[in-house]
């Protein structure tokens, strides 16, 4: 897959397109991407995504913005993933918020991107203050030269699949939910980085894990699965928080403890799935109040995974 920043650069071919967030690549998501690239392999043309960073709401309203479900970089193999040929990465700020949607429309869609055929959900909203529909759309697509097509609702036990369902969820903690709206399990990446090494002396060895999210989704103690190293996936329960007991961080932090696992793992970047929420973070008066909690915590991941 082809990644461009911005939309300076006119695609080289007329394309199939769609246009969106994609927080987190959801079973809507693929749903959409699925019917692009086979619009796209029957015209012979390009898949091509226009996605947004910052997310609209980021730009808008940084403070009360939601939590991301995915890095740009994860965001970006998932579409790769899905059969994606082209992803433009438009830079959301005050110039292009001001866009009218009529100026979407000619420079973005037209000049630009070469848009053929346009895929979009029916409620797709675009342009200065949303001004722009599917209606608007098709008027333009009619008068300029390329199809617009909706995309019908995919729903999950009669809920919309959407980002904001799958955020909702992974913030209650039902992750079996979440994973069913994603189609897999909610998982984080990130590289080992060295701890304060308490871990060794509470007996549970900790791997730490350095993950981009300024405000991740979710919060708590988990049974997780990792990916990334010989021998995997392995098994192990990991928290997420700011580890109010013992050194208290300022950001957000992921600590794993792999089950029967001895190996210097530095520098590793691993892919952290969560499958089941064991509790909440807590802060403990002492230490060995807190190894009691973890070495529960550990025997309640193992007897999830029949380990
Ligand atoms: C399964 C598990 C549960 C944990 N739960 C908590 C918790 O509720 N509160 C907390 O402050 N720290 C919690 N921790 C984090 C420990 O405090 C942390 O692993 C320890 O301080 C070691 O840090 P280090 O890896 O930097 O040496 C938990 C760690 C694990 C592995
Ligand atoms: N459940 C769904 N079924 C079909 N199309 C969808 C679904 N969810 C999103 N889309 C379409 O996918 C494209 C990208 O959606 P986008 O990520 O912007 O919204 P979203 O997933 O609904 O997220 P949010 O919850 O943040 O509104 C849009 O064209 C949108 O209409």
């Amino acid at each position: 897959m082809l990644v461009y920043r911005g939309y300076s650069r006119k695609a080289h071919s007329a394309t199939v397109l769609t246009i969106g967030n994609f927080d987190g690549v959801h079973l809507g998501h693929r749903a959409l991407l699925a019917r692009l690239t086979a619009v796209a392999a029957d015209a012979g043309l390009p898949a091509a995504v226009l996605t947004f960073e910052p997310h609209p709401r980021e730009f808008f309203a940084p403070q009360s913005a939601p939590s991301r479900l995915s890095t740009l970089r994860e965001k970006l193999e998932l579409l790769a993933d899905d059969g994606v040929d082209l992803t433009y990465v438009c830079h959301f700020n005050g110039g292009f918020a001001a866009l009218s949607a009529d100026d979407f429309i000619a420079t973005v869609l037209v000049d630009a991107l070469r848009v053929r055929h346009l895929i979009v959900g029916d409620d797709f909203r675009f342009g200065a203050r949303r001004s722009g529909d599917f209606a608007l759309l098709r008027e333009a697509g009619a008068r300029l030269g390329f199809q617009v097509e909706s995309m019908p609702s995919v729903t999950l036990e009669g809920e919309r699949a959407s980002s904001s369902a799958v955020r909702n969820a992974l913030e209650d903690g039902r992750l079996e939910h979440a994973a069913r709206l994603l189609g897999r399990p909610y998982s984080i990446d990130g590289r080992v980085v060295h701890g304060d090494k308490i871990g060794r002396q509470l007996g549970f060895a900790t791997a730490n894990i350095r993950i981009k999210h300024q405000k991740p989704p979710l919060q708590g103690v988990f049974a997780v699965e990792v990916k990334g190293l010989p021998g995997g996936p392995h098994r192990g329960a990991a928290n997420l928080g700011y580890r109010p007991s013992a050194n208290r961080v300022t950001r957000p932090l992921l600590e794993v403890h792999l089950f029967d696992f001895c190996a210097d793992i530095y520098g590793a970047h691993l892919n952290v799935r969560f499958l089941h929420k064991l509790r909440d973070e807590m802060k403990f008066p002492d230490f060995n109040a807190l190894k009691g909690q973890i070495a529960n915590d550990v025997e309640t991941a193992k007897a999830y995974f029949q380990f």
